[in-house]
């Protein structure tokens, strides 16, 4: 019998947008945790004695694992074989541990020759041990939160397919993303006046606790809802499951290929850049170093809002391809003012604004249109592949900014220049767009349909 004719606690709808409100309160203290560091650049160098590339390299880890230990796919294997409940729970028992490493690092306790000091300053001595204990803290972050991300989406799709999918995403993302904005507006605050790193990452820890209490309450929900529909679970466990011979497939699909290209480069010109935003804002805007953070919270104040109305917008009038066309165009526009334009805050204040519009145009017709491009049977396969390569570029820009920062300012005691590592990020825009008018191409040529609403009526 079909889940759409057996009553169930899904058919429920304060069940259903409770379970939202439970996994979507998880990804935004995983959102919070993820950009705490972001304002807290200046007081790395001053305080830790980081550079800028070992700032780079500290926001990469994030992908390390999940990129050359092919985290995502063994991820996305894990939520198939042994489902929902368990691969979120140990997964976030991941992100919390690697979160504490993260905190531990920047700690007194450590940095006065406290457990593992001597051990992480015995190799590599040319990097701090607080780099590498922060590196290998937020490496094993990076691999929990985004597998939570993965099962948070399988776990959307479980209750709302069908339903209020696209609106519960959106509200989903939109949720995280006031983790990001607490993060960008808070984090320098929880620091105090000495700027003690280590706090902020306390309240984070503290966050991602409080996430996994509400993720035990899904649990609960999950479990009731698996007892009720067993025979259907079980059967569209097996339509999605991840298989690796799909892979191949994949790339096989011009569609799919376009897409992850557009998302890789579209995600690279935002999460990397805005770990350096904050100090962009005070070394090329001139803004006190407590609001530069909050300026870089603009971003994602306007996504909260705009995300789920452009879903809404998507669900029913379409235009998805174009509005990802349309989100490349603004984010050249917007980097080149951050890399040519003049300094002043006016213009700091637009392009933050016009790179939150993107950033909400842009995944809101992104992740909903890939079910259109591939058949419901590779869907988990393609998401955990997308995550993949998208991480890849997550992992590799940060560092590359960093780098191409440093070696830009050799000589300079004055304020920082970030043109060049902000011509990287037009670069990526220019090549954004040349993938999404490629993907509009092959929409039109193997009719996926990304122009069309996703309710059929
Ligand atoms: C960073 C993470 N891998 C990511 O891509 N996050 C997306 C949301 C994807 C999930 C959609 N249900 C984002 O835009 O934050």
């Amino acid at each position: 019998m079909s889940a759409n004719l057996k009553q169930s606690i899904r058919d429920s709808k304060s069940a259903r947008w409770f379970v939202l409100a439970t996994v979507s309160f998880l990804m935004f203290t995983g959102y919070f945790f993820t950009d705490i560091m972001s304002p807290l650049q200046g007081a790395l160098r001053d305080n830790f004695g980081w550079s800028n590339a070992e700032y780079g390299m500290f926001a990469g880890s994030y992908s390390f694992l999940n990129v050359f230990c092919l985290m995502l796919i063994f991820g996305g294997i894990i939520l198939d074989k042994l489902g929902i409940r368990f691969t979120g729970t140990s997964f976030i028992g991941v992100m919390i541990a690697g979160a504490f490493f993260n905190y531990y690092a920047m700690t007194d306790t450590f940095n006065n020759g406290g457990l593992g000091y001597d051990f992480l300053n015995s190799f590599l001595t040319q990097y701090k041990p607080s780099l590498k204990l922060a590196i290998l803290g937020y490496t094993l972050f990076g691999v929990g939160v985004e597998i939570a991300g993965i099962t948070v989406s399988r776990i959307l799709v479980k209750w709302f397919k069908g339903k209020e999918l696209a609106l519960a995403m959106g509200l989903e993302m939109a949720t995280a993303r006031g983790g990001m904005l607490l993060a960008f507006s808070g984090s320098r605050l929880m620091a105090g006046e000495e700027q003690i790193v280590s706090r902020p990452l306390a309240f984070g820890v503290l966050f991602l606790v409080i996430g996994f209490l509400a993720f035990f309450i899904h649990n609960m929900m999950d479990k009731k809802m698996d007892a009720e529909v067993a025979d259907d679970t079980a059967a569209a466990a097996e339509e999605d499951e991840f298989k690796v011979s799909d892979i191949f497939l994949l790339f096989k699909n011009p569609g799919f290929i376009f897409i992850a290209l557009l998302c890789v480069l579209f995600y690279s010109a935002v999460f990397p850049f805005s770990k350096f935003a904050p100090d962009l804002m005070v070394q090329k805007y001139m803004f006190n170093d407590n609001f530069a953070g909050s300026m870089v919270g603009l971003l994602p104040l306007g996504t909260i809002v705009l995300t789920p109305l452009f879903g809404a917008f998507l669900d029913n009038k379409g235009k998805g391809a174009s509005v990802m066309v349309l989100g490349a165009i603004l984010l050249i526009i917007v980097h080149s003012i951050f890399a040519f334009g003049p300094d002043q805050k006016a213009f700091a204040f637009i392009a933050m604004i016009v790179l939150g519009f993107a950033f909400s145009f842009v995944p809101a017709a992104m992740w909903p249109s890939i079910p259109k491009i591939v058949p419901e049977s590779r869907l988990g396969s393609a998401y955990a592949m997308i995550f993949m390569i998208q991480n890849v570029g997550l992992m590799l820009f940060p560092m590359i900014l960093g780098a191409v920062l440093d070696s830009s300012n050799q000589g300079n005691t004055g304020n920082l220049d970030y043109s060049n590592s902000m011509m990287l990020m037009v670069g990526c825009g220019v090549l954004a767009l040349f993938f999404a008018f490629m993907l509009k191409a092959v929409d039109k040529k193997n009719g996926y349909g990304l122009d069309l609403p996703n309710i059929q009526k």
